[in-house]
C-alpha cells in the first residue's frame, strides 16, 4: 500500500489489461448458452464473471484487507444449473490468471504461469465483490464489463476499475477494447486503457499499458459541442436530452455510445458533454457505473454532477442513492447544460 498510490494504480492497470484480453478473446466463441438473464432482466455472460474474478483474485492477492465492491455475484453459478458456464468460466479465468507476465506485473499479485485456481477460489473471488459499500475506508468497485448490451452487440462495453477510500475516488481505470486509439484516425485500430489518479492527471494507455499521454479536455465552441448518451433508450432519457440540446442551440447530433467509454471520450475530447437522465422513477444508479469514470473526467479538467448540480455520492452503499441523473462536461461547458437541464426539468414538472 502507498501513499501516492502507485502501487494501487500498477496493480489496477494489470488487473483490468488481463480483464479486456479475456473480455475481448471470449466475444468472438461466445456461444448461446453463455448468457444469462439476471433477476433485473439484465443480460450477464461468462466474459462478465470471469473477468471479475480476475480482477478479485489480484486485488485479494496484492491488497488482502481491501473490500470489494463488484457488480457480479456467484450464486447462479453455485446452483446445479450452472456447472456447464462455471466450468467455462474458471477455464477463462485461469487462463487470464497464468498468461505470462507483461509490463510491470508481479507474481505476488497471484498471476503468471502456473497460479491456477481451483473452481472454488474462482466462485469466493467473484462473490468477494458482495462488500456492501460504504462512508469509510478503501474499497475498490468492479464493473467487469460495463454495457454488457453493447459488449453483446459487438460495440463498446468497457472493463471499470476504482479505489474509493472515505467515498472519495482516488484511483479509476478503465480499458476499452473496442474504442479507436485514436478517433483522428480510425484506421489505427482499437483498444486502449484510461488511467487517473486524483491530484495526478487523466492518461490514455495502449491496451497493453504502455505510453502513457495526459489526456486534458479541450475548451468547447459552439459548433463542437453535442452529447454523449447511451445507446438503450431504457437506460437514459433521449427526449431529455433532445429539450436540453435544443434549449443550447446544439446542432450536432447526439454520440451513443455504451459504457464508460463515454467518460473516456469526454475525457479526451469527443463531445462536449455526458448527459444521463432516469427514464423512470425508482433505478438507482450503480457505484461501479460511474466511480472510475467520475475521476476520469474531473482528473481530465472536467466536472461530474448531478442533474441538481451536487457531487455524485459514493459513500451511501452500492448505489449512488439521492444522485439524480449524471452530468459530465469540462469546465466551460457544464454550467450552461446544468441550467439548460434545470429549465428542461421545470419545463416538465409544469406539465405534470
Ligand atoms: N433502468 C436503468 N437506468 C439506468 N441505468 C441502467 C438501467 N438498467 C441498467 N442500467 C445500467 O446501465 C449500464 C450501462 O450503461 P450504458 O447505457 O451507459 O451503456 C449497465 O451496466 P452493465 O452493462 O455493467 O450492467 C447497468 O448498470
Ligand atoms: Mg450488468
Ligand atoms: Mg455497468
Ligand atoms: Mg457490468
Amino acid at each position: 500500500m502507498s501513499l501516492d498510490y502507485t502501487t494501487e494504480q500498477q496493480v489496477a492497470v494489470a488487473a483490468v489489461r488481463r480483464a479486456c484480453h479475456l473480455t475481448s478473446s471470449v466475444f468472438n466463441k461466445l456461444v448461446k448458452n453463455e448468457t444469462l438473464v439476471k433477476g433485473d432482466k439484465s443480460p450477464v455472460t461468462v466474459g462478465d464473471f470471469a473477468a471479475q474474478a480476475v480482477i478479485s483474485t489480484i486485488l485479494h492477492n496484492a491488497f488482502p484487507q481491501d473490500l470489494i465492491v463488484g457488480e457480479e455475484d456467484a450464486s447462479d453459478l453455485r446452483a446445479e444449473s450452472g456447472k456447464e458456464m462455471k466450468d467455462r468460466i474458471v477455464a477463462l479465468a485461469n487462463e487470464a490468471l497464468t498468461e505470462e507476465l507483461a509490463l510491470g506485473d508481479n507474481t505476488n499479485w497471484g498471476i503468471g504461469p502456473g497460479q491456477e485456481k481451483t473452481d472454488a477460489e474462482i466462485l469466493d473471488a467473484i462473490d468477494r465483490g458482495n462488500h456492501e459499500g460504504g462512508s469509510t475506508g478503501r474499497m475498490w468497485t468492479i464493473d467487469p464489463i460495463d454495457g454488457t448490451k453493447g459488449f453483446l452487440r459487438g460495440e463498446q462495453y468497457a472493463v471499470c476499475l476504482s479505489l474509493i477510500v472515505d467515498a472519495q475516488v482516488q484511483v479509476g481505470v478503465i480499458g476499452c477494447p473496442n474504442l479507436p486509439i485514436d478517433p483522428a484516425h480510425p484506421e489505427n485500430g482499437t483498444g486502449c486503457i484510461f488511467v487517473a489518479v486524483r491530484g495526478k492527471g487523466a492518461q490514455q494507455l495502449t491496451i497493453s499499458g504502455a505510453n502513457p499521454t495526459p489526456l486534458s479536455i479541450p475548451p468547447t465552441t459552439p459548433e463542437s459541442l453535442n452529447f454523449l448518451e447511451s445507446v438503450e433508450a431504457a437506460h437514459s432519457s433521449h427526449s431529455f436530452n433532445d429539450r436540453v440540446s435544443s434549449l443550447l442551440n446544439i446542432t450536432r447530433p447526439h454520440t451513443r455510445m455504451d459504457s464508460q467509454a463515454k467518460y473516456c471520450a469526454l475525457a479526451r475530447g469527443e463531445g462536449g458533454a455526458y448527459l444521463r437522465m432516469p427514464t423512470g422513477v425508482g433505478y438507482k444508479e450503480k457505484i461501479w457505473d460511474h466511480a472510475p469514470g467520475q475521476i476520469l473526467v474531473e482528473e481530465a479538467g472536467g466536472i461530474v454532477t448531478d442533474s441538481r448540480g451536487e457531487p455524485l455520492n459514493f459513500g451511501l452503499g452500492r448505489t449512488l442513492g439521492e444522485n439524480y441523473g449524471v452530468i459530465a462536461a469540462g469546465k466551460d461547458v457544464h454550467p450552461r447544460v446544468l441550467a439548460a437541464v434545470k429549465q428542461a426539468l421545470n419545463e416538465t414538472k409544469a406539465k405534470a
